[in-house]
């Protein structure tokens, strides 16, 4: 019915019409077969794009990871100030990876000078100083002071000594070199490059005093053959050196007798009493009170110090000036205070006393105040209240990353036992 309806259409319609049918028939076929095309490459496009923006999403993080990981690789050091190449000098720091040491580098850095610390990492630790690596001021030179150091230098700031009693009776014969061939190889390369050489010294000078508060013209009273006497005899002597290099080489000598200082950057293990409290307060352990807790010191917060040193070094006093904080208090008081600011319910624990530990202790200040117009800032509780943040933080940094090497089993070695 149907193909005898078309075939009569057909034959009704002209060949010239025919003609435009079939042209119209195969316009509309490319037409749709354009269309399909168009559709699927639209289809293929969206694809791709749909593709590439999954890519992306994956890819940008990771670009987000690398912008970071170039961050902390390019180091940004703490702001330092423009010095004229006049007013700029070039300074060595023994010890300078130390306690007092690194401190003082941060600001001697900061004010704009070119720092060598020179540290044997005994009680130094790399750490103190590592956000100054790589800057063009800093320099530093793994060195044991008891060699000769051949390098050329404006002032030398000389720190290197441990300064904590367990510490420097660890191993007293080095305790000894350090303060006397180390101090005489410093004296040696202030003498050659004509530098001005700082010695820190200690309030240990005035051994267990009987003059309270201490004076810088008391002579001390020190047991030449205790436990002590390594460090104490040894920085004696070490003021003795500088005195003779002065008198008969003409080297400029400054001595600074330091007391009792605490901060940031004190090792956990340094064993001196601030950082013993607070640790101790920290981890509800009790605070070990060597003696009856009588005993009295002076605390100074370690930024007093950096400050006296340097106005020290700057000055033109020559003879040895007290740096400490004159504000007293017994072993028992700071144990209660120490405590009281942790928020801590740690017990007191009485432990024997400590041999010819001095019983006293103040500085007189007077005369760094009138000579060098310093005197300490910085409250005791402040200053506490600082170190105690940084021992929190040191500890939750090393339960984070605990590491207990396993002892070694001492080996044998042909049916003999070795030590490692
Ligand atoms: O901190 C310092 O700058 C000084 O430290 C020490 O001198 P010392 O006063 O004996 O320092 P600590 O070991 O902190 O002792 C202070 C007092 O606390 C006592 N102590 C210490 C530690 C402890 O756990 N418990 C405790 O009662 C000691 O017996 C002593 O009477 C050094 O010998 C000095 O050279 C140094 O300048």
């Amino acid at each position: 019915m149907l193909s005898k309806a078309a075939l009569r259409l057909v034959s009704a319609v002209s060949p010239r019409r025919m003609k435009l049918l079939l042209g119209l028939a195969l316009l509309a076929y490319a037409a749709s077969v354009w269309g399909n095309f168009v559709s699927m490459r639209s289809i293929q496009e969206n694809g791709e794009l749909k593709f590439e923006s999954k890519i992306e999403e994956i890819i940008e993080p990771l670009r987000e990871k690398i912008r970071d990981l170039e961050k902390s690789f390019t180091q940004k050091y703490p702001p330092v100030k423009f010095l004229s190449e006049k007013d700029r000098k070039r300074i060595l720091i023994t010890g300078g990876a130390g306690f007092v040491g690194s401190h003082l580098t941060d600001k001697l850095m900061m004010d704009g000078h070119e720092v060598t610390v020179v540290d044997n990492f005994f009680t130094g630790r790399k750490r103190n100083v590592e956000h100054w690596i790589g800057h063009e001021n800093f320099e530093l030179i793994n060195h044991d002071v008891v060699e000769p150091l051949y390098i050329e230098v404006d002032q030398i700031y000389h720190l290197a000594s441990p300064a904590s009693p367990p510490n420097y009776m660890y191993n007293p014969i080095k305790t000894l070199k350090t303060n006397t061939i180390g101090t005489l190889n410093m004296l040696g390369l202030a003498k050659r490059v004509g530098a001005r050489l700082l010695l820190a010294s200690t309030s240990e000078v005035y051994g267990d005093p009987e003059v309270h508060p201490q004076t810088e013209d008391y002579w001390g009273h020190v047991n030449p053959i205790g436990p002590r006497a390594c460090y104490d005899e040894g920085k004696r002597v070490a003021e003795t050196m500088c005195y003779a290099y002065m008198k008969q080489e003409g080297v400029e000598v400054r001595v600074a007798r330091i007391f009792n200082t605490f901060g940031p950057r004190m090792h956990m293990n340094d064993g001196r009493v601030v950082s013993n409290f607070i640790l101790q307060a920290l981890q509800g352990e009790p605070l070990t009170v060597y003696g009856s807790g009588t005993q009295t010191r002076a605390f100074q917060y370690v930024s007093d110090l950096v400050n006296g040193l340097v106005a020290l070094m700057n000055s033109n006093v020559s003879s040895p000036v007290n740096l400490g904080n004159p504000e007293e208090h017994t072993i028992l008081e700071f144990a209660q205070l120490i405590k009281s600011l942790v928020g801590s319910g740690s017990e007191i624990q009485y432990l024997s006393e400590a041999q010819d530990d001095p019983q006293k202790r103040k500085p007189d200040i007077k005369k760094a105040k009138l000579m060098l117009g310093w005197e300490p800032v910085v409250p005791l509780e402040e200053g506490l209240n600082k170190a105690i943040h940084y021992f929190r933080k040191e500890l939750e940094y090393q339960a984070n990353n605990q590491y207990i090497p396993k002892p070694k089993p001492a080996r044998i070695k042909k049916g003999r036992t070795r030590h490692n």
